[in-house]
């Protein structure tokens, strides 16, 4: 449905999207997950041809956005992240002049207005004007305006951002159902939201397209990574030592600790290898004792974390996954 191929942008020297590759595969609902500023917006921009690359392609449905962009376009219906409404406008007014820009045919355009007010359960304000209405109305709306001409592909930018946690909710249900007839792709720095709506996750840290899967594998193969925690008396070059022996460690740090002569080690293991024989067995045969041993799992929110580089962006995905669990 979409190919993303090396996909570069550049705001000034400032590289906002470096070099994405990805394919949107029909009939499913595809998450952006990424803190603010990874490019998600920079990328959705791209792909429904508001913005163009500095490098690389998009085709929609076979068609290159920038040398077929009518064609490509029709396949999509955005929302960005600022809804394009006008708020003097009542709904029906609205709906209607967005489905002339769309050139709806003109005997198909109350039926088509009337159905997508139903399915974004708008019908009852649609004679209110826009700027009365509450976010979350306003955010249907945005979501009515998208559906016209009932494109096969949804694009929605960050879609539940600033609704009450009802509200929330009942976009994440409609956009749900929209993806039974519809190709859906949302971004979103809600980890929770996209794991509870998206059949497949795209993480995106500074414009790198950093991990991508479905939910499950992406929990499966994360919980799979084991980190151990070490206490080891020893000197750091001797530890080093013994654990640069071990194959399967893919990474690992050492640090004094409150007790002298004792290191703490931090250590992790690549995809589901148990290494706590191998670590033991390092350590005996240089006569380096381990005072303690733990291991931890990691969660999808860890791999977020990691994958993202914590940080300033990751406090506020925290923030926002606190606030989501108060529902
Ligand atoms: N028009 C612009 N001019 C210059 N820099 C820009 C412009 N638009 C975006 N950027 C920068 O590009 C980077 C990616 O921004 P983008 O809006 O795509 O991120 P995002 O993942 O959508 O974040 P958010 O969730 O905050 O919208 C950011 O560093 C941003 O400051």
């Amino acid at each position: 449905m979409i190919e993303v191929r090396n996909l570069v942008k550049k705001y000034g020297g400032h590289l906002a999207v470096d070099n994405l590759n990805f394919t949107v595969e029909k009939g499913q609902i595809y998450g952006f997950l990424g803190p603010n500023g990874a490019g998600k917006s920079t990328t959705m921009n791209i792909i429904t041809g508001y913005i163009a690359s500095t490098e690389g392609t998009v085709t929609v449905d076979g068609h290159d956005i920038l040398e077929e962009p009518e064609a490509a376009k029709k396949c999509i219906g955005y929302l960005p992240e600022q809804p394009p409404l006008y708020f003097d406008m009542t709904v029906t007014e609205y709906l209607s002049f967005v489905a002339e820009l769309k050139q709806v045919e003109k005997p198909k355009r109350k039926e088509m207005i009337q159905e997508v007010m139903e399915m974004t359960g708008i019908t009852d304000v649609s004679g209110r004007v826009i700027k009365n209405l509450s976010k979350g109305y306003r955010q249907r709306v945005g979501l009515a305006q998208a559906l016209i001409g009932f494109p096969e592909i949804l694009i929605l930018d960050e879609p539940t951002v600033g609704l009450d946690p009802k509200q929330m909710i009942e976009i994440r249900e409609l956009i749900k159902s929209l993806s039974k007839n519809h190709t859906v792709i949302l971004s979103s720095h809600i980890l929770s939201e996209v794991s509870a709506v998206c059949d497949y996750i795209m993480i995106i840290s500074k414009g790198k397209l950093v991990a991508s899967d479905t939910p499950e594998n992406l929990s499966k193969a994360m919980a799979g990574a084991q980190k151990l925690s070490l206490l080891v008396k020893g000197s750091t070059q001797e530890v080093e030592t013994a654990i640069g022996c071990i194959r399967q460690v893919s990474s690992f740090c050492c640090e004094g600790s409150e007790q002298e002569g004792v290191l703490k080690v931090s250590l992790e293991a690549e995809q589901e290898a148990d290494v706590r024989e191998e670590v033991f067995f390092a350590m005996a045969d240089r006569k380096l004792p381990i005072l303690e041993m733990m291991t931890t799992s990691m969660s999808l929110e860890d791999v977020f974390l990691e994958l993202t580089d914590g940080g300033e962006e990751s406090e506020k995905l925290e923030e926002e996954e606190n606030h989501a669990g108060d529902l």
